[in-house]
Parts: structure tokens; C-alpha cells; sequence
């Protein structure tokens, strides 16, 4: 619905006493849902901080990739997670200033680390790259690969997993991600995590055309990002 002047979600959210936070628990160390339902991860922290110093609480909903943009908007009011700024979704939704730079690079089994340095090795015939549907991956396999196979894997918890066991030669994803993964499975080698092939910012998805909630958003993370608070939070994650 259009916003009625002076209207916006920043006061909705406060009478309410609760931040409705969508995110896809799938992405580490941004966002991470375990098998017990617990949430974890850098942006769940930082969904928390920003809810503490609203004065209410955060409610986590899980959402996917696939409908980040469009759920968040029925039943969130900001989605976290890693997400990636593109233009496409700043049609769909607003964006938070940016938290973090980053980009996609291969992660590999590390025996052939050597062999997918750059674009051209890797888009080769017999070359398996397996990707996540829905999100920004899958954009790049589709646009850069055209010889090598693009693997569909839906569930991107155990997408790391099929690399280690041979089922697919590569992934390209957020170097981020590849160094978290690299750490929590030694086999795993992330190509130039300090060079990636593309820039990406991540930032907080935001209700479309509410500019009173995004400038508040905006100075809370401009704080958190200055202050120590992303410091102590992401430190954990990412050392
Ligand atoms: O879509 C985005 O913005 C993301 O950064 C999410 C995305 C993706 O690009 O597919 C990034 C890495 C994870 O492996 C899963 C999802």
C-alpha cells in the first residue's frame, strides 16, 4: 500500500515491540538456521543489535533466496543475510547503506586449486560447477559459463559437501563464504578470496519507498559500523 505522509514502518515497528527480520539461514557466516531451529550468524547479531536499539525484540522468518525480495515485503520488515546490492532487487525493494565488499571466487577441492585461477579455465568442457538457485550465484554461473556444466544443488548446506566428495569440481560464490568454508573443511580451497572476479556490496533489504525507516536504518549501521559494534560482532565469524 502507498505510505501515508508521516507514516512509516519505524513507528509500526515500535508499537508493536517487535522487528520482523526475513533471512534465508543458509549462508555462512552472515545467516545460519541449524538443525535445531536456532539461529546464528553475523546479520542475525546485527538484526538483533539494531532491534535492541529500537527498544523492541527480533522475530527471525525464514525465507530463501528466491523470494527474499518479495516475502520480506508481506511478512518481514528487513531481510538480512549477506544479500547482495543488484539492481534488479533495488527495483523490487530499498537498500541499506552497504556493510561489507565482496565478491565471487571459485572454492575448490585444493589439489585443483591451481587449475581454476581464472574464468577461462574454468569454463570448459567436462569443468562441473555446481550453484545454488535463486540468489546472485546463480546469475554469474549463468552468464560467465558456457562450456563448462552448471550443477543445480538446492540446498546450499550441504553444497560444500558435494565438492569435497567429487560430485562437482567447483563452486563460485562470495569470497566471504569461501574463506568460512575453507575453514570448517581443510580439503576446501578458496581461489584468490582477496581477488575476486566481480564487486558486491551487501547491505539490508528494506520496505520499497519507506525513507523515514531506511535513514534510520542507515544511521544505525553507519554507528554500528564505526562504534565496535559490527567489530565484535563479525569477529567471531570471520576472525
Ligand atoms: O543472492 C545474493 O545476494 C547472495 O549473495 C546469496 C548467495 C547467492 O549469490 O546465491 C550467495 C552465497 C551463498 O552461497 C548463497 C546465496
Amino acid at each position: 500500500a502507498p505510505q501515508q505522509p508521516g507514516a512509516s514502518r519505524l513507528d509500526d515497528i515500535i508499537q508493536r515491540g517487535e522487528l520482523r527480520v526475513c533471512s534465508t539461514g543458509d549462508y555462512r557466516p552472515f545467516t545460519y538456521r541449524d538443525a535445531t531451529g536456532a539461529w546464528s550468524g553475523i546479520d542475525i547479531d546485527m538484526a538483533h543489535d539494531l532491534a535492541g536499539k529500537l527498544g523492541v525484540k527480533a522475530t527471525i522468518v525464514p525465507s530463501t533466496w528466491k523470494t527474499l525480495v518479495t516475502d520480506f515485503d508481506a511478512r518481514c520488515d528487513i531481510a538480512v543475510g549477506g544479500v547482495s546490492i543488484t539492481l534488479e532487487r533495488a527495483k523490487q525493494a530499498f537498500f541499506s547503506t552497504s556493510y561489507v565488499v565482496d565478491g565471487k571466487t571459485p572454492i575448490t577441492r585444493c589439489e585443483n586449486a591451481a587449475r581454476f585461477q581464472t574464468l577461462q579455465q574454468i569454463d570448459r568442457p567436462g569443468v562441473r560447477a555446481i550453484v545454488n538457485p535463486g540468489g546472485t550465484n546463480e546469475q554469474f554461473a549463468k552468464q560467465h559459463l558456457k562450456q563448462a556444466t552448471i550443477v543445480e544443488h538446492p540446498d546450499n548446506n550441504t553444497i560444500f559437501q558435494q565438492v569435497l566428495d567429487g560430485r562437482a569440481d567447483l563452486m563460485m560464490t562470495d569470497a566471504a563464504e569461501t574463506r568460512w568454508q575453507s575453514k570448517q573443511h581443510p580439503e576446501l580451497c578458496s581461489v584468490h578470496p582477496e581477488q575476486p572476479f566481480t564487486f558486491t556490496e551487501k547491505a539490508y533489504l528494506l520496505p520499497k519507498g519507506d525513507v523515514v525507516f531506511q535513514q534510520w536504518v542507515n544511521q544505525w549501521l553507519n554507528l554500528a559500523l564505526h562504534d565496535g559494534t559490527y567489530a565484535r560482532i563479525s569477529r567471531p565469524w570471520i576472525g
